[in-house]
């Protein structure tokens, strides 16, 4: 199977770049923002393509949903949160949402084991490497994983699951892989996971309703899911308007659940333009990704966005990706099959487990991961 990773190596970063690591006995680039920050120059590993740096020339504040009255049960409430989530998803896929029952004491708290994990010394960041092919673990702009177009970012992403030998799954990774000290963290990750999974459920009953389907359809799909949490960490950077802080793409996975903190840098690519997410600290902001756009037949988009970066202040963001469970196969409930005549299928049978391989093993998730995904499932059957 060909690797469609990308190879191309550039001598100069040699010179350019202060710090590099050998891995398999090849050098790659050390994203140390401690030694880059103190850089002149912007290191050409790190420069995107002008088409991907176009400005946001709009804000984007709506649609917001207010769960409040869903979640008490109002019919008319539920009705209106029904109908913003079907025109916003149809179009788009993209929403916030206000009253979700978070406590904002944890999202505090989360956030302020963000930087308990980035502050920790390099060489121990390194020690709790994402392992090729995996998705947990921390990364430094994807440099063991790609050679350009680098992501301006430091990432630390674990999984959240239910499984039968332990039921806090995250606290006992936290104290695997950062050790005994850390246990605390593990727990608030612990918590700041269940509630996303909790809200996450409450959401998939949402798109149901709006969907006219069967309201648990999508809550029992997703019940025993895998999900994925990341933190994610944007050092300021010294010139950002060549860099990205996470490039275009749209989240291979179902429902991405996304705390920002007061910075701002999100953009989605709504009516045909980039246009910025004004932080709301008390807002979450969800997004549908691929897969739940194929569970729905194409009829919700999966949504296009992008983070970037600037020159003054450290930016965070929590993200929660609700997955389905890996061997499940990705198929749309029948009912958005049938409109009185048969609704031809947009896409093939899938499961979430070969998809995540494709992204972590094939090909860089970009903003057209699904199709490249599809062609390359077809070409594995030819
Ligand atoms: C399954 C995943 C792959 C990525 C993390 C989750 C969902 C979002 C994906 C990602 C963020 C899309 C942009 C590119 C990417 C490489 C990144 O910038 O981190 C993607 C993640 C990944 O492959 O690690
Ligand atoms: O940090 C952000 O605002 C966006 C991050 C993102 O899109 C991702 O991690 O998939
Ligand atoms: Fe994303």
């Amino acid at each position: 199977m060909s690797s469609l990773m990308d190879t191309s190596t550039s001598s100069s970063t040699l010179v350019l770049c202060p710090a590099m690591e050998l891995k398999d006995g090849k050098e790659t680039l050390l994203f140390d923002p401690s030694l880059l920050q103190k850089q002149p120059n912007l290191p050409k590993e790190f420069i995107w393509p002008s088409k991907d740096l176009v400005h946001a020339q709009d804000e984007l504040k709506e649609p917001l949903i207010d769960l409040s009255g869903f979640l008490k049960g109002n019919e008319e409430a539920t009705s209106q949160a029904a109908e913003l989530i079907r025109t916003a998803c149809t179009n788009h896929g993209f929403f916030q949402v206000i009253n979700h029952g978070v406590d904002p004491g944890l999202i505090r708290a989360a956030y302020d084991e963000i930087d308990a994990i980035f502050g920790l010394p390099m060489s121990k960041k390194l020690g709790m490497k994402r392992r090729t092919g995996g998705v947990c673990g921390y990364s430094g702009a994807h440099a063991d994983r790609y050679s350009s177009k680098l992501p301006w970012k430091e990432t630390f992403s674990f999984g959240f699951h239910k499984n039968e030998s332990s039921d806090i799954v995250v606290v006992d990774y936290f104290k695997s892989v950062l050790g005994n000290d850390f246990e605390h963290t593990g727990w608030v990750y612990q918590k700041y996971c269940e509630a996303m999974k909790k809200l996450a459920l409450v959401i998939m009953e949402l798109l149901a309703i709006s969907l006219g389907i069967e309201r648990m359809h999508y809550r029992d799909f997703f019940e025993d899911g895998s999900s994925i949490m990341r933190c994610n960490l944007y050092p300021p950077c010294m010139n950002p308007g060549l860099a990205m802080g996470t490039g275009p793409h749209s989240d291979p996975t179902s429902l991405t659940i996304l705390h920002q903190d007061q910075v701002g840098g999100l953009q989605v690519f709504v009516s045909n333009k980039w246009q910025a997410v004004t932080p709301r600290q008390d807002a979450f902001v969800v997004n549908i990704g691929d897969t739940f756009m194929a569970l729905t037949n194409g009829r919700y988009k999966s949504c296009l966005h992008r983070a970037l970066v600037n020159r003054e202040s450290e930016r965070r963001s929590l993200v929660f990706f609700v997955c389905p469970r890996e061997d499940r196969t990705v198929r749309p409930p029948s009912d958005l099959l049938w409109t009185g005549m048969e609704v031809p299928r947009k896409y093939p049978d899938f499961t979430w487990s070969d998809l995540l391989e494709f992204t972590q093993n094939h090909h860089r998730a970009d903003v057209a991961t699904l199709q490249s995904f599809i062609h390359w499932l077809r070409s594995l059957q030819s």
